[in-house]
């Protein structure tokens, strides 16, 4: 059994000398994005991936930054793979949204009788905080955590010892007491906003009060295109780079 993450992009949602925040995980020969922002498509070709080798998407939260790559995948699919569908994997909650609020304008075609998430994908409705084996020795787990109040936002655990935070708010309590605590998790891929107050984000003040033995968990991602400015000033964190791969051993 093998478990690698590639991270496709690294950047924040406005970042431009960095990709959308987004990663590939390989397990035992499947290839499952966690997010498809707009430019993931372009980072996929970068790394001599086409759309029909991916075998499923792993949906955090509807921000054009995790999702807009999903009309391009859907499409390419469709019209150059033969009708592939892949699987998308989300809760119900972010299904809902994702058709109605954002991939419907484009992808609603009565024409030739596509009207739903459905005819576009292979979607796969998981529970929240509930483990679930989405291929050979990968298992995932939706956590509902804060980001947009209100909306439905998830953090994921891979394999119940890897945390990939996705975007979400500061919280000591969940990386100490959940993420660190009960479930020890030895990698802590964190999403982090580089200065300004982190209305909505992690920032890089917020995590550097965050104990030394957790902060050497913790890769930092979804960062602005001044990140090589704070080369050094992270503590005990270190920065993620775009096509980075981290192995873990089985
Ligand atoms: O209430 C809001 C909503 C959005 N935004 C900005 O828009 C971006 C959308 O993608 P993101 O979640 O990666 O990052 C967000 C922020 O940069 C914000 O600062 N406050
Ligand atoms: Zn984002
Ligand atoms: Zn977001």
């Amino acid at each position: 059994m093998s478990l690698q993450i590639q991270m496709l992009g690294t950047g924040s949602a406005f970042a431009k000398t960095f990709y959308n925040t987004s990663a590939l995980i390989r397990s035992n020969g499947m290839n499952v994005l966690i997010d498809c922002g707009a430019t993931t498509p372009k980072s996929l070709y970068d790394i001599q991936m086409q759309p029909d080798q991916i075998d499923g998407i792993i949906i955090t939260h509807i921000h054009a930054d995790h999702v807009g790559g999903l009309e391009e995948m859907a499409f390419r699919l469709l019209y150059e793979s033969n009708q592939k569908k892949t699987k998308l994997f989300l809760t119900m909650a972010i299904a809902d949204i994702l058709w109605e609020n954002t991939l419907k304008g484009g992808m609603y075609n009565p024409e030739e009788g596509y009207h739903s998430l459905e005819d576009y994908f292979d979607v796969n409705l998981i529970e929240e905080q509930v483990p679930i084996e989405i291929g050979p020795g990968l298992t995932i787990e939706f956590l509902p955590t804060l980001h947009i109040h209100l909306k439905p936002n998830y953090s994921l655990f891979i394999n119940d010892r890897i945390f990939y935070s996705a975007d979400i708010r500061f919280s000591k309590d969940l990386l100490l007491h959940e993420v660190v605590g009960i479930r020890n998790c030895h990698t802590i891929f964190h999403d982090c906003q580089l200065s300004g107050q982190g209305f909505i984000h992690a920032t890089l003040d917020e995590l550097l009060t965050l104990p030394e033995h957790i902060q050497q968990r913790i890769y930092l991602m979804h960062y602005a295109d001044n990140m090589s400015d704070f080369i050094g000033k992270t503590g005990s964190m270190k920065f993620i780079f775009q096509h980075e791969v981290i192995e873990f051993p089985s």
